[in-house]
């Protein structure tokens, strides 16, 4: 991916994850307005649902191959994740930190190194 992408890709996420902080009913969220403003309201379990079936929902649109509808359950579901996210104090930027630090490093070897828990 050129870095103008990557550029985007954190802009857009960055825009969405200001608008979602607005959104918590501590800022004033009006769930009769805004759909992420609802499911703040219900607590954690409202977005941590959405999460599993859009996950879901991505797996079959995987396995049936079709592409526009693994786009849109794929955003589905990063959406209800960065609703996650913000809920938890969080921000798209801390989830970038984390994949940058693991860049170049094999899950197989990061693996391998696992502490026995
Ligand atoms: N990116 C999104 C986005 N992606 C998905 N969704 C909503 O997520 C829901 C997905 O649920 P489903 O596909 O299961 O549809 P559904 O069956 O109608 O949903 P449920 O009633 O079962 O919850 C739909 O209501 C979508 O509209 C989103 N809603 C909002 N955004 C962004 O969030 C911003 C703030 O939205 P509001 O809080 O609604 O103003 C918007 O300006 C957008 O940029």
């Amino acid at each position: 991916m050129s870095t103008e992408s990557n550029i985007e890709l954190s802009a857009v996420l960055g825009r969405l994850a200001d608008v979602l902080q607005t959104r918590l009913p501590a800022n004033g969220g009006d769930p009769a307005t805004s759909y992420a403003a609802k499911l703040f309201a219900k607590g954690p379990d409202g977005f941590l649902k959405k999460i599993g079936e859009e996950a879901t929902e991505l797996v079959m649109a995987s396995k049936d191959g079709q592409n526009d509808r693994i786009i849109a359950e794929t955003a589905d579901l990063w959406f209800h994740c960065l609703l996650a996210l913000t809920y938890y104090g969080l921000r798209p930027e801390d989830v970038f930190a984390e994949l940058a630090r693991r860049e170049g490093l094999s899950g197989l070897v990061e693996k391998a190194n696992r502490k026995p828990s």
